[in-house]
């Protein structure tokens, strides 16, 4: 088990200092690729657009930079080896696309297998009784290798849906010995336990045992349940928390859309975020269906808190 480097164990409390206490997170990828005009209905999701329109990711990529993200994501959240190769690229091919996300950004993204899948899995983390440890780390191993050496300064593992899942996860950056340091988030869609119905507290736990993690948290979640999540996550963490909500809308796995209307507006999810700061988030951003001007309220309100609260 290799020792993680001692610039590993204090990037992330580094990184916070210098963002002023709380650092911003991009918003939703996938969403804004839609509304430039991409068409995600494909088994790469996001990933789609490494080969046909990178520019768009680069495009929204600076949106967010500009306006006022900290931390982007990647676009290899379902850039998987397998995927492409079921495209017919070869493997070598399959590996430059992968190293192709992180040219544009700098956390690279890691959606779960369940992302793989392609149908919403991600929101259940039901995998079958065949799906096992050792299955989940072989599916991962060679990405978390080539996304580790690409560059990119972390590895964000998102969307985490069941334990077994953040277990193969941290024993991959244990065994692969990788040197930069990661995330994991998880999801929830009661408020208490991970999509599969997994403790939060059991999960929280796997990723506090392992020193190459640098923050845990919740992302891709609806808004209303991220207060209580947070004060689970602290009583088993004294990592930095990480929030990065969806819109609150649900999405149907099987027609890949987005149910209308069942989300809350820019103005109301802001009004969260000062408080979730207060308990205890470190990193705040937005994942699916939150754009540049969730990410730039997110901005405009931390910048207003006063000195008191983001001591
Ligand atoms: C976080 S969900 C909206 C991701 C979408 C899914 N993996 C798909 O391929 O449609
Ligand atoms: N980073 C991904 C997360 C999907 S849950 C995106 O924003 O599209
Ligand atoms: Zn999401």
């Amino acid at each position: 088990m290799g020792q993680p480097a001692a610039e590993t164990s204090s990037f992330m409390t580094d990184f916070l200092l210098k963002s002023g206490g709380v650092a911003i997170i991009d918003g939703g990828l996938a969403t804004e690729l839609e509304r430039y005009g991409a068409d995600l209905n494909d088994p790469l999701w996001s990933a789609k657009c490494l080969l046909t329109s990178p520019h768009l990711i680069r495009a929204v990529h600076l949106d967010y930079l500009e306006a006022g993200a900290d931390i982007i994501i990647t676009a290899s959240y379902q850039a998987t080896i397998q995927g492409f190769e079921a495209k017919g690229f070869s493997s070598d091919e399959s590996e430059s696309l992968l190293r192709k996300s992180v040219e544009i950004a700098f956390a690279a993204s890691i959606g779960s297998y369940g992302a793989y899948l392609a149908d919403g899995s991600e929101y259940s983390g039901n995998y079958g009784h065949a799906i096992t440890l050792e299955n989940l780390k072989d599916f991962h191993r060679r990405r978390v290798q080539i996304l580790a050496e690409s560059g990119a300064d972390l590895i964000a593992f998102e969307t985490i849906p069941n334990k077994v899942e953040a277990q193969a996860y941290v024993e991959l950056l244990e065994e692969e010995d990788i040197k930069i340091p990661a995330w994991l988030s998880f999801n929830s869609k009661d408020g208490v336990n991970v999509v599969s119905g997994d403790s939060l507290f059991d999960c929280a736990s796997i990723a506090e045992s392992c020193k190459n993690v640098v923050a845990v948290g919740i992302n891709c979640t609806p808004p209303r349940f991220i207060h209580g999540l947070i004060l689970s996550i602290k009583k088993v963490t004294t990592k930095p928390i990480l929030i990065y909500p969806n819109s609150g809308e649900s999405y149907d796995g099987k027609r890949k859309e987005w149910v209308q209307n069942t989300g809350i507006s820019d103005k109301d999810f802001v009004s969260y975020v000062n408080k979730w700061c207060e308990i205890g988030a470190a990193l705040v951003g937005g994942c699916c269906r939150t754009t540049p001007n969730t990410i730039r309220a997110i901005y405009r309100t931390l910048s207003s808190r006063s000195p008191a609260l983001s001591s």
